[in-house]
């Protein structure tokens, strides 16, 4: 059925779809959903999965959709016959709801063109050459800097997550009636599959060949569990968008492997409707680009069971060879992340004169050690790493060691880039401004002795 259809020849070029309201079951999330190989994929025997897709259309331009209805769109608004290489950044195929479309679209400046990357394009995509893989993944063409943006991307698919998305009436009392026949919870899930892969063929139908073509070429790690082909690439290949409403499926940024101690971190960017890639370390040429699937300071167990539907069990993410899994690593780092997470180390400097021979820092050891365990976890992308990097710069700011202060903010920059979304600021880099700084003068009088009140909590 189509209502409301603008008769104008814009229109006919640009349009967005609209599915209208409805009484949205409550879906159980995609992570909720079975995996691997399921013996009763496929929907059930009496389900009947035929139903009209109901929708209206509208101008591509309009922001005036009624309350409660999911839109397929293009963002940002495209001619039909566009190619990718028209739009600067090219398009995103949405299927969202109509209410955070109006909202993105009052984000100052949306849609901007992407960024490019810090000093042009630094990556590949080629075949893994690790024993037991035959799988693609990014690598960096020359040395990329902790800091760097690596790619700045606007996908080639958004949906918001299935719960967030209001169904169309028709398949809404389509699919409740038919759930009330189900009778296993396996069962719910396969209707579930199917009508979620229903409602997104029609946004996979709208994107542009080339678009087609290379996400058809995306991994599949879904093919034997009931999702369909296009379920099953949005499962392995989306990555969170909308600010964790939705999943976003890219060209490049979706060749990127799992790291649990991971060189980059990703980040959703609503003004230019795409993804970033930071590095939070340094990268040297020809290494892997990695970004984490799941939370990183979560214990082994946890990121195995979020992995599981990538169908990545053995995850080797460091030098010690070992699976990140293997219950001897995984003791040392469960224990380290436990930590990370509950003990703040704040520092005070001694003041009594401390025995000679002891080192001028001495008292920061335990901070040291933290830094330590966290670039051995391979947690440059997490806020402990941050604040610790923070912490130390300034520790040694105040014992008046130039170098060492230097080396801290070098370890910053990158995570700080990714967290506070701007550089650091270049005084951190200026010898005489360092110099100047108030916390070099406190060093001058703990220097001569005299009693320094001042603790360095990571906080600051
Ligand atoms: C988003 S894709 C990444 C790109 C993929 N390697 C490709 O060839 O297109 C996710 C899939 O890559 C594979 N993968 C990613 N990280 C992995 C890891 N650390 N260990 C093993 N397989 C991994 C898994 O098959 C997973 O389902």
């Amino acid at each position: 059925m189509r209502r409301g259809f603008l008769a104008t020849s814009k229109a006919k070029e640009r349009i967005d779809k609209a599915v209208s309201d409805s009484n949205t079951p409550v879906l159980p999330k995609f992570t909720e959903l079975s995996h691997g190989v399921v013996p009763e994929a496929g929907v059930p025997k009496d389900y009947k999965p035929d139903f009209d897709h109901e929708y209206n259309e509208f101008s591509a331009d309009t922001l005036n959709y009624p309350k409660k209805v999911a839109v397929y769109t293009s963002i940002p608004a495209r001619g039909c016959n566009d190619k990718p290489s028209d739009i600067p950044g090219g398009w995103a195929e949405c299927f969202i709801p109509g209410e955070l479309k109006r909202e993105l679209y009052s984000t100052p400046g949306f849609p901007r063109v992407p960024l490019a990357p810090t000093g042009g394009k630094a990556y590949c995509i080629k075949e893994l050459e690790e024993p037991g893989r035959n799988d693609l993944g990014l690598f960096a063409t020359r040395l990329i800097h902790a800091g760097d943006l690596v790619v700045d991307e606007r996908p080639m698919l958004v949906v918001s997550g299935g719960s967030n998305v209001p169904l169309p009436e028709s398949i809404a009392s389509y699919m409740a009636e038919q759930l009330r026949q189900v009778t296993t919870l396996e069962q719910l899930k396969q209707v579930i599959f199917h009508g979620w892969g229903t409602l997104v063929k029609t946004a996979f139908d709208r994107m542009a060949d080339e678009y087609k073509e290379e996400f058809m070429a995306l991994a599949n790690s879904h093919e034997h569990d009931g999702s369909d082909e296009i379920v099953g690439r949005i499962r392995t290949n989306g990555i969170q968008a909308l600010d964790g409403a939705g999943s976003a499926v890219c060209k490049d940024i979706s060749r990127v492997n799992h790291s649990c101690g991971p060189n980059t971190s990703f980040s959703w960017h609503t003004e230019s409707f795409s993804v970033q890639l930071i590095a939070v370390r340094d990268i040297p040429p020809n290494t892997e680009i990695t970004i984490s699937y799941c939370n990183k300071l979560a214990p082994a167990s946890e990121r195995a069971t979020t992995l599981a539907p990538y169908e990545i069990s053995s995850c080797i993410c460091t030098d010690t060879g070992l699976s990140c899994f293997d219950p001897a690593r995984s003791k040392i780092g469960d224990a380290r992340r436990a930590k990370f997470a509950q003990d703040i180390i704040a520092l005070t400097p001694p003041f009594e004169k401390p025995p000679p021979g002891t080192p001028k820092d001495a008292w920061v050891q335990p901070a040291l050690r933290r830094f330590r365990e966290l670039e051995e976890e391979g947690l440059e992308g997490t806020e402990y790493y941050q604040k610790t990097a923070h912490q130390l710069m300034n520790v040694y700011t105040f014992l008046q060691d130039m170098e060492k202060t230097l080396f801290y903010a070098g370890k910053l920059k990158g995570v700080y880039k990714f967290y506070e979304k701007k550089e650091l600021d270049m005084m951190y880099f200026n010898e005489e401004e360092i110099r100047e700084s108030p916390m070099w003068t406190m060093g001058n009088l703990h220097k001569m002795g005299a009693p320094v009140f001042v603790s360095f909590a990571p906080l600051e």
